[in-house]
């Protein structure tokens, strides 16, 4: 319909009579279907219902500001991201509107960069009822609307204006109090300018309101321009202590909770000027925050867009003198005797399969049996190489699906995992309860498969144990098929999803030691032993240690082991797949 619409009008043209009217009650008839609750007014109002000036018409903000704000500098705007094709725009006064109205309804703003559409414009007693929809928002976390009063509001802009120390960083500008946060080293604090009386008054409050227990001593401003944003970041567990306060002032913005567990998780919270939002437990431990660097946000309550002006924001912290002890630990950077570290005893390496391979598996069984399905074609073409009646034996057979298939082989499986042994068995197949490194097999097979396995074992040495056993199990000359995840992810259908930008800078993020094991967030990966979330059916969040093999890493494994003769390595969608033989 827009594209006749294109040809008909000029830009700088202007529409009148029948031919305006007629589009003007289009619009209008758009307006009482999606918002009935507007009132269209018989007579000059200071609010403009705008038709064909909506980002679907590919209007932006930016171009309605610059068309209506020569009219009055201060008038608001009320855009929607999608779903309609008006605006509204709420004048100062009725004279301001009326010249506005005279001078641009049916006119074909030159300032239009996309749209060729003429505005239609009408008067209106009232703007839409804001439906207000239920706002997700992270567990643990608080936000208290008008805090303080504008008043209020002033005079700590004030005390912040006098600082003269404000520093400017690439985007924000940042003024610190009672102690320095040395970005650089992320950890380190020094004393500063102390905490200006007005702001210990808030304390006061935030204390006597019972938002928090312990007094912050670090205060921190941040000054954003429009467009200004924060990366997305954990204040780091072991700088300060649990909550987290930041009073938000001027702009309203939205800033993002990311699950850190689960990054594709989103939660956009609106903080409005002069409100107060309390960042503790859940939402401070295991959530990132961050501001993304744009000029207006989209109200997740209202669907609105609501520009941005600069923003001033207060954080206060404690920080921390005694070792974190929050119940989030693989989101916490205090090292608590390497638990959540690569392993470096055999002991370390058992406990850490036991809890986030084995119990992990055991919890989600049912929904992992739910997305297993497809077989590799790798390991098909191996099974169907086999000639009849060979014993073939599955090493980690989850929930049967190379077993279940009637064909002439005689097939054994064995999980360590019950619930998966159950739902193997349940489609009549030969299962055993026991574990790869262990194997409950005599030298009978004459192959065997064994398919993401290996990278469940957290250490080189039980790496090797794994391969050692599937030899000890081959008669001479039997030949296995393994696959392990690859660092590579190059011909992964998942690649390009992987691929995302990288988060620009991570700040105060969780200690970038190699030891450490992080959680993947679906990105390219950046470190070989690391923890992948599965999200259940119920949405909990489950951790699955993994070790991601690297280039030649197979070549090196098999390489070290007696008897072990290395047929090929092959890649299928960012696996490695390697076919071997026992020779003695
Ligand atoms: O501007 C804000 O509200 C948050 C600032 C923040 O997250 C920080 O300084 O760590
Ligand atoms: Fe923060
Ligand atoms: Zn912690």
């Amino acid at each position: 319909m827009y594209f006749n619409d294109q040809k008909e009008r000029r830009l700088g043209e202007k529409l009148d009579g029948p031919k305006l009217r007629k589009r003007l009650g289009k619009s209008l008839e758009q307006l009482k279907r999606h918002d009935p609750s507007v009132e269209v007014a018989d007579k000059p109002t200071q609010i403009l219902f705008v038709g064909n000036s909506s980002v679907m018409c590919g209007v932006s903000l930016e171009e309605l500001e610059e068309i209506f704000t020569v009219y009055d500098g201060n008038c608001q705007f009320i855009v929607y991201p999608n779903k309609r094709t008006y605006s509204f725009v709420q004048f100062s006064s009725v004279e301001q509107s009326q010249k506005a109205c005279d001078e641009l309804n049916g006119y074909t703003s030159p300032v239009l960069k996309t749209s060729h559409l003429p505005f239609v414009i009408a008067y209106v007693e009232n703007l839409p009822q804001e439906s207000i929809a239920p706002e997700f928002r992270p567990k643990d976390l608080e936000i208290i609307d008008d805090f303080v009063n504008e008043e209020t509001e002033q005079a700590i802009l004030d005390v912040i204006y006098s600082n003269p120390k404000a520093q400017s960083m690439k985007h924000r500008a940042v003024v610190h109090y009672g102690h320095e946060f040395d970005y650089g080293s992320n950890a380190a604090f020094k004393p500063t300018d102390p905490i200006p009386d007005l702001f210990d008054k808030l304390i006061d409050r935030f204390v006597q309101e019972g938002y928090i227990k312990e007094r912050p001593d670090q205060i921190t401003a941040n000054i954003y321009k429009p467009g200004d944003g924060i990366p997305s970041h954990y204040d780091t567990h072991s700088a300060f202590e649990n909550e987290i306060i930041s009073l938000s002032l001027c702009s309203d913005v939205v800033m993002d909770f990311k699950d850190g567990a689960n990054s594709a998780t989103i939660a956009p919270v609106l903080l409005k000027g002069r409100s107060l939002c309390i960042i503790k437990g859940e939402s401070r431990y295991r959530w990132k925050h961050g501001i993304v660097n744009r000029n207006n946000d989209v109200d997740p309550r209202s669907n609105r867009v609501v520009a941005r002006k600069l923003r001033v924001s207060l954080t206060f912290r404690k920080i921390r003198t005694q070792p974190c002890q929050c119940s989030y630990k693989e989101f916490c950077d205090w090292d608590r005797e390497g638990e959540m570290c690569i392993p470096s005893t055999a002991n370390a390496a058992l406990k850490l399969e036991q809890t986030y391979v084995a119990d992990v598996y055991e919890n989600i069984a049912a929904h992992f049996n739910e997305t297993r399905h497809s077989n590799w074609r790798a390991v098909q073409n191996f099974i169907n190489s086999l000639p009849r009646y060979s014993v073939l034996y599955d090493v980690g057979c989850g929930n049967g699906k190379y077993l279940a298939p009637k064909d002439d082989l005689i097939k054994i499986g064995c999980d360590m995992c019950m619930g998966l042994c159950k739902i193997a068995a349940g489609k009549n197949t030969n299962v055993i309860r026991a574990d790869a490194l262990h194997l409950p097999f005599h030298s009978a097979a004459d192959a065997v498969i064994c398919i993401a396995v290996l990278h469940h074992m957290s250490s080189f040495e039980r790496r090797q144990i794994v391969i050692r056993e599937i030899l000890r199990v081959l008669k001479p000359g039997g030949r296995a098929c393994l696959t392990v995840w690859s660092m590579d992810q190059s011909d992964s259908e998942y690649s390009n999803m992987r691929k995302n930008k990288e988060e620009s800078n991570e700040l105060c993020e969780l200690t970038r030691e190699a030891k450490r094991l992080r959680i993947h967030d679906g990105k390219q990966f950046t470190q070989q032993d690391l923890f992948v979330p599965w999200v259940s059916d119920e949405k909990e969040t489950y951790l699955r240690y993994y070790h991601i093999f690297r280039d030649g890493e197979l070549e090196e494994l098999l390489g070290g082991i007696d008897g072990c003769q290395l047929e090929s390595i092959t890649r299928e969608q960012g696996n490695y797949v390697v076919i071997f033989k026992k020779i003695k």
